[in-house]
Order: C-alpha cells, then sequence, then structure tokens
C-alpha cells in the first residue's frame, strides 16, 4: 500500500489485523514461563516483547515497505522519516507478567511529527481500538480470524464533580499528584499501559496525567485514538505533543490526557520530567 496522508482510515483498518495478531501471540505466551530482564530505564522486558515485536516489524514491512520503525525493543534507534512507524509492542510488561491483563499493543503511524493512523489491542481484555480520521473500538477476533466488528467512540463530557481519573498502577510521582490535586477528582482507578488513553476516548473516564518518564511509543497510538475521539493529549500550555524527537532518545515531557478538552486550562503540567 503506497502511503499518503489522504486515507488514514485505510490505514487504521490495515493496522488492525497486525495489532490482532501481535496480540494473539502475547496472549499466548501469557504463561509460558517467561524470564524477565530490566532495562537501563529500570522496566522489565523479555522473549514476549521480543517475539511480538519482531512479527509486528515484518508485517509492516510487508504492507508498506521502507518506511522506518522506531519500535521499543530493538529499532528505538531507528531514524525517523516524513512516514515512520512508533511500536511498543507489549506495552505493560510488568502487567503481563503479573496477570493483570493491563497490556497492550500499540502501533501508530506518524506523518512529519504527528500520527495519522493508529491501533491500541488489548488481548486479555478483548477489545482493539483503533483510529484514523475516526475512533472506533471492536471486540477482538478469535485467533486467525479477521472479522473485526467496529463501533464508533466518543469522549464524554466531563461532570462538574467527580471526575474518574486513571493513574498508573507502577509509576507514581509527586508532580502528577500535585497536578491531580486541582482537579475535583471523584474516582482513581489503576490502569496500566495505553489503555488509559483507550478508556478514556471510549467515555470510560475524564483524565490521565502522567508527568514521570513515558517513551513516545507509550503515547502515540493512544494520544490519536483519544484524539481522534474527540479528546486531547497535551504537553505544558495544553500544547498537544509531538513525536520523532530523536534527540531526546523518544522521551516525552509530561502530559495529560483528557476527553473534556476543557480541563487543559485548569491544568498546571511541570516544563520537566520529573
Ligand atoms: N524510567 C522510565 N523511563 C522511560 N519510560 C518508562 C520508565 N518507567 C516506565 N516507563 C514507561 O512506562 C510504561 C508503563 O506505563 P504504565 O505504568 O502506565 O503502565 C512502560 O512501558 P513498557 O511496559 O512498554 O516498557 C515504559 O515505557
Ligand atoms: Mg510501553
Amino acid at each position: 500500500m503506497r502511503l499518503d496522508d489522504s486515507h488514514p482510515e485505510d490505514i487504521a483498518l490495515k493496522l488492525a489485523p497486525i495489532a490482532s495478531e501481535a496480540a494473539h501471540l502475547l496472549r499466548g505466551m501469557e504463561n509460558a514461563l517467561i524470564e524477565k530482564r530490566i532495562k537501563d530505564d529500570g522496566s522489565p522486558t523479555t522473549a514476549a516483547d521480543l517475539a511480538a515485536e519482531q512479527l509486528i516489524i515484518r508485517r509492516l514491512n510487508e504492507a508498506w515497505p521502507g518506511v522506518p520503525v522506531v519500535a521499543e525493543e530493538t529499532a528505538s534507534t531507528a531514524h525517523t522519516g516524513d512516514f515512520f512507524f512508533l511500536v511498543d509492542p507489549l506495552d505493560g510488561t510488568g502487567d503481563f507478567l503479573n496477570g493483570t491483563g493491563e497490556y497492550s499493543v500499540n502501533i501508530a503511524l506518524i506523518r512529519g511529527d504527528r500520527p495519522l493512523a493508529a491501533a491500541v489491542a488489548a488481548p486479555a481484555m478483548g477489545s482493539i481500538w483503533i483510529a484514523g480520521t475516526t475512533a472506533r473500538m471492536s471486540a477482538m477476533p478469535e485467533t486467525g480470524g479477521s472479522t473485526f466488528e467496529w463501533r464508533e467512540i466518543k469522549v464524554r463530557q466531563a461532570p462538574e464533580d467527580g471526575l474518574v481519573a486513571l493513574v498508573s498502577r507502577r509509576h507514581g510521582d509527586i508532580a502528577t499528584e500535585a497536578c491531580l490535586s486541582v482537579l475535583s477528582i471523584g474516582t482513581r482507578r489503576m490502569t496500566s499501559s495505553a489503555l488509559k488513553f483507550c478508556l478514556i476516548a471510549s467515555g470510560e473516564a475524564d483524565i490521565y496525567v502522567r508527568c514521570g518518564a513515558t517513551m513516545e511509543w507509550d503515547t502515540a497510538a493512544g494520544d490519536h485514538i483519544l484524539s481522534c475521539a474527540g479528546g486531547s493529549v497535551v504537553g505544558p500550555g495544553s500544547v498537544s505533543l509531538t513525536y520523532g524527537h530523536e534527540d531526546r532518545g523518544y522521551r516525552n515531557g509530561p502530559f495529560a490526557a483528557m476527553g473534556d478538552t476543557s480541563l487543559a486550562p485548569k491544568l498546571d503540567l511541570p516544563v520537566a520530567v520529573a
């Protein structure tokens, strides 16, 4: 498929079976005795991360030959181009190992410095989300199947009181708590991986603030799905996140993901990564 920016919906539909196939591969490895290795940033990685990443890179290369793939495990030093993919083959490796089921496969196509199409598959949750220009979700097809039943999703308006905030199960920090403290939070729900973006996109939660370290492949796909569902993901000054920052090792700064964009001016995100 030739890549241009005129058919993001078609690209998203083509990403879905790739994310789904990798997700099934991970699901099948859930109960295997997998050893973990701790990476330089302190987060774990396993043979499952690597196997899923190799599969995704192969499929992306078959579908879009020559388009660079920047992926968490093996290609994080790859160079970007006008178009490139950002891939997290197993987002939430700690949860994969601990059996909460809160892990996902994240694939985003970036054009310039913003996502154009994306897919997030969460096999243990049985759901997959995609976005080109609209955001959609479907139940995951059975292994080997490719029948999706897409329905469009939209964010919800934030309630006056009692926002539902999603927080990382494993990575909290003081700056994130300070940001959240200015909001009227009713419920805090611990959730791992890019599922946080997808739950806000589906209207099940309102906000996710993250001042601690994340990488571009953790956020790009979820950012696009949430943005296409009517929400936004912003850094300090309510500016959208941008992608492809090889110079800073593909690290994100602090950000807030929200369904109701009127929440943005209330937030005071720190400029530096905590
Ligand atoms: N010190 C650090 N530096 C960079 N990224 C970090 C990090 N600690 C955690 N992360 C990122 O946070 C992600 C997990 O987020 P959450 O806590 O919301 O589930 C990890 O994804 P992986 O599991 O793909 O490595 C990892 O990329
Ligand atoms: Mg990740």
